[in-house]
């Protein structure tokens, strides 16, 4: 495990940003000068107190924000909107009410051209994939929180997108259903790698997910520190308890400064 590790400017880094800010309107410094470089096949956890800038990072790399200082690349490209290699998952499902599950699967591809019928059998295959088998026709209000995440999640995986990210994705569903959807996504990634960024405010979820979790200081935001998940892959809940795993969490935990007014509070 190694904590504080610079950024790696390797060639082949699917996404790099360099020195990267943004300043809103208003005059709030949410980032301030971050590096960060993340492999093609990497799983990279973003953690870090309330308000340090999290989904702003992850807006500006998907081009839906832009970044008033330094530089961000995709696959070697700046970002300078939106892209297709470059899929986002949000905290709430954003599910068009109007559509089935199958119709929202199918979306990113309608957006683009027409459905032939590979496409509606890759559709199936990952709503197969996420236990949605019996709710291909379901309207999102007929389908329970986590069903509807799942049904998200195959979105996310339609797009074929090689760069991934997720904004807290199961921050509103409960305990168990949280399990349940990592193992998912742990199944996802260990059989279709791709660049992946995840935010998340729970460290268990953090380390068990990624290959590096990276730690944001209180906002303005930067790394705080770099920790190494040398943890075996498939992953499975159990490994939860593990020493090892607890060892990693713990270096995880003391690198998250809270801002200075709640560190105030809890004196
Ligand atoms: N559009 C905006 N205009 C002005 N300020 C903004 C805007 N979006 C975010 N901010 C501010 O930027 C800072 C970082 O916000 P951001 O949502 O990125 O943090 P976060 O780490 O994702 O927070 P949380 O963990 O609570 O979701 C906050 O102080 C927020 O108020």
């Amino acid at each position: 495990m190694s904590t504080d590790v610079p950024a790696d400017f390797s060639t082949g880094a699917a996404v790099r940003l360099r020195g990267v800010g943004k300043r809103f309107g208003g005059g709030v410094e949410a980032i301030g000068g971050l590096d960060l470089s993340v492999g093609s096949e990497e799983f990279v956890s973003i953690v870090g107190s309330s308000g340090c800038g999290k989904s702003t990072l992850l807006r500006i790399i998907a081009g839906l924000v832009p970044n008033t200082s330094g530089s961000v690349e995709v696959h070697g490209e700046p970002v300078v909107a939106p892209r297709r290699d470059v899929g986002m998952m949000f905290q709430r499902p954003a599910l068009l009410a109007w559509k089935t599950s199958l119709e929202n699967v199918l979306l990113p591809v309608r957006m683009r051209r027409r459905v032939e019928d590979d496409d509606l059998r890759e559709a199936m295959r990952l709503l197969g994939l996420f236990h949605l088998e019996g709710f291909e026709h379901h309207f999102p209000q007929q389908l329970s929180g986590g069903m509807q995440q799942r049904v998200a999640l195959a979105r996310l995986m339609m797009t074929g997108a090689g760069v991934r990210l997720l904004d807290e994705p199961f921050g509103a569903v409960d305990e168990l259903t949280r399990e349940l959807l990592n193992l998912e996504l742990l199944r996802i990634h260990e059989r279709t790698a791709s660049s992946t960024i995840f935010v998340t405010h729970n460290i268990t979820e953090a380390v068990l997910l990624a290959d590096r979790v990276i730690v944001m200081t209180p906002r303005p935001g930067r790394i705080a520190a770099d920790v190494a998940v040398h943890l075996e892959r498939p992953r499975s809940l159990k490994m939860t308890y593990s020493p090892r795993f607890q060892e990693i969490a713990l270096t995880v935990r003391e690198g998250i400064q809270l801002p200075q007014a709640d560190r105030r509070r809890g004196e």
